[in-house]
């Protein structure tokens, strides 16, 4: 588990630019290592910012895009295609844009999919997938992906797993269903945080004032059940992606001596 580091920018459009080149070099610098990248996308606003901004990045095709796989934190438990999917706003802002490999775009089942109506089946399967992919180097059923990139609530929650939930006491299952969401739509396919704490760099990016507290509650030592933020850590790295009225009340260890 990797202690956090907070970087921050002047806004959030600046925020989403500078971690789309962060996340240009680092899909670069892996592919060089072991040919490959591995990247779990996030849903929001933010999330998608970023990979908007991916797409008009100089160097957006320095990534070998046929070696890179993909993953979600956590999806909407919508129909395929339906506008709020995680799934349908990252292929507009940038999978619909350059060369992927389809079969190695690991979306969450749709409720129209192969498995209905049912978010439990698309969970275990999701679960299984993750299973199949990780390697022995991984030591578990989680592959250690690169970079899990995660939005964050105003309550303190990341991918789909919120405040004392079923989902943040999870301890078998990797991936969960989850219903009566507090936020919309109310069923959702999540990754867990342990799930999470699989990727070798976590990178929680937020923006705005509202997200301030849970912010700082996470980075101030709050529990995972109350601020399931504050479990999502990188075996090598745990990155706070804030733009300034995010960062606002971050406690002063975080932020960097006056110079
Ligand atoms: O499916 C989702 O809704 C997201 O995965 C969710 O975890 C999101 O990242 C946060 O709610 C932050 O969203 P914003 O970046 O829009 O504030």
């Amino acid at each position: 588990m990797s202690n956090p580091q907070v970087v921050v920018h002047r806004d959030g459009d600046l925020l989403a630019a500078a971690a789309a080149a962060r996340l240009v070099t680092r899909m670069v610098d892996a592919q060089a290592a072991r040919g490959y990248a591995s990247v779990v996308l996030t849903g929001g606003r933010t999330g998608t910012a970023v990979l908007e901004h991916l797409n008009r990045n100089a160097a957006r095709d320095a990534v070998d895009w046929s070696k890179v796989d993909l993953y979600w934190g956590d999806e909407r438990f919508l129909p395929s295609g339906h506008a709020e999917r995680n799934e349908t706003q990252a292929r507009a802002a940038l999978l619909d844009h350059v060369p992927v490999d389809p079969s190695r775009v690991h979306v969450m089942e749709p409720s129209d999919g192969k498995f209905g109506d049912d978010p439990e089946a698309a969970a275990e399967a999701y679960a299984a997938l993750l299973a199949s992919v990780a390697r022995p180097e991984d030591h578990g059923d989680v592959p250690a992906f690169d970079v899990c990139m995660l939005g964050v609530g105003e309550e303190g929650h990341v991918a789909s797993v919120f405040p004392d939930s079923p989902a943040v006491h999870e301890e078998e299952r990797t991936v969960v269903a989850v219903r009566n969401c507090p936020k919309p739509p109310p069923t959702r396919v999540s990754l867990t945080l342990a799930s999470v704490r699989s990727a070798q760099e976590v990178w929680l990016m937020t923006t705005g004032e509202a997200k301030a507290a849970a912010v700082a509650m996470a980075l101030d030592g709050a529990g995972e059940v109350r601020l399931p933020a504050a479990g999502a850590t990188g075996r090598r790295r745990t990155l706070w992606l804030l733009d300034t009225a995010a960062a606002s009340a971050v406690p002063a260890l975080f932020t960097p001596p006056l110079s």
